[in-house]
């Protein structure tokens, strides 16, 4: 049978602080063993949730629920030491006097055997074993990491909030400890909530991803529809840069230099974006003035100059002044090809990869 009451629920968390809402009616669950990333600009009200979950901060309305229990809501307050919550923060330091064995059984009792078997269990899943002796100012920043990690799971918290805990590391210790993170996590069946303004680790993380906005949950989903069925402009650009060309609809199709684009639902005379991303161009050589024949697919081409291309490693960055009305559109193509300014080149838009939102 499929567990199906979520390990962490919260209903309609609202927080104001002075006459601001910061949070507003954010609804989510996560399950056991389940990831979940509350992803945003800073400022969203990310870190306020997760405080309020942690017991640190009160609602001002709403509830959360911990495997179907209320520990709080307008009537009810379990403070944080009983909530079987771990924490794990960006700046969550270990404590410099004690050992990697003291610091991981800090928060557990019991018998001493017990106790220290736990602690034994989890070095070796953070590959600490060998430092479990050590004091936290021999370790490096990614290894004080995975200690912290084992401390927070130690007394085998239900639920663990992470808020930026990768931030410090650079970028590819940052992989590794995220990766054996998630292991860790998985292994030991703990719902997370991650908090993160970075779209790759939310993506690289999550089961799921909530994207906040202006202290509201603005979409929810496996990053696959996230990414690939945002819900606006904004979802789009989260993820990464993007293009957008603007038209006006008749008959719901908007007709732009590329050709015509489906609008469907928007009514006549309205205007629309079409939000491309930078890697969903397609390039093509001029032909003495020409292009490629339009295709269902790509639509019409149109023709740009070449501004800038920047070489980045795996791919180029190349700015186009489109001749049609003098805009820039961007294009990243395989680094194979890095074209020189001032060459036209035609540029093309897959219709399956483009998305046309109303405007306002
Ligand atoms: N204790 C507080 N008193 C007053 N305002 C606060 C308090 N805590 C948070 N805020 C405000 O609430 C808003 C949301 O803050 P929050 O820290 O939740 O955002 P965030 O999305 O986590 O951002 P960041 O990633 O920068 O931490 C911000 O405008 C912040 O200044």
């Amino acid at each position: 049978m499929p567990e199906l009451t979520p390990r962490l629920e919260i209903r309609d968390l609202c927080r104001s602080f002075a006459g601001v809402e910061v949070v507003r009616n954010v609804s989510l669950s996560v399950m056991p063993g389940q990831v979940t990333c509350l992803l945003g600009p800073s400022g969203c009200g990310k870190s306020t949730t997760l405080r309020m979950i942690a017991g640190v901060e009160t609602q001002d309305r709403g509830s959360i629920l911990m495997d179907g229990k209320v520990l709080a809501d307008d009537r009810q307050f379990t403070p944080p030491e009983a909530r079987r919550i771990g924490l794990m923060f960006q700046d969550f330091a270990l404590f410099p006097h004690l050992s990697v064995a003291e610091n991981v059984a800090f928060g557990l009792d019991g018998p001493k055997a017990q106790q220290r078997a736990r602690v034994e269990e989890l070095l070796a899943r953070v590959e600490m074993s060998r430092h479990i002796d050590n004091y936290p100012h021999h370790l490096s920043g990614g290894e004080q990491q995975r200690v912290a990690l084992a401390r927070a799971l130690a007394p085998r918290p239900r639920v663990m909030l992470m808020d930026e805990p990768f931030s410090g590391l650079d970028n590819r210790l940052r992989d590794e400890i995220r990766d054996q993170t998630l292991d860790v996590l998985k292994d030991e069946g703990t719902a997370v909530l991650l908090v993160t303004h970075e779209p790759d680790e939310a993506m690289r993380m999550a089961d799921e991803i909530a994207l906040m906005r202006g202290g509201e949950i603005l979409q929810q989903g496996a990053p696959y529809n996230i990414y690939n069925a945002p819900r606006d402009k904004f979802a789009v650009a989260f993820f990464s840069d993007i293009n957008v060309i603007r038209g006006r609809v008749q008959g719901a199709l908007t007709e732009t230099p590329f050709g015509q684009f489906l609008a469907p639902g928007v009514p006549d005379g309205a205007e629309v974006e079409i939000v491309i991303r930078p890697q969903h161009i397609g390039i093509d050589f001029d032909r003495e003035g020409r292009g490629p024949l339009p295709t269902p697919q790509q639509g019409t081409p149109a023709r740009g100059v070449v501004q800038r291309a920047r070489f980045m490693g795996n791919e180029s960055l190349v700015e186009f002044r489109m001749d049609h009305d003098g805009s820039i559109l961007r294009a990243t193509v395989p680094n194979v090809f890095l074209p020189r300014p001032g060459k036209p080149l035609w540029l093309s838009i897959r219709r399956d990869r483009c998305f046309v939102f109303p405007v306002g």
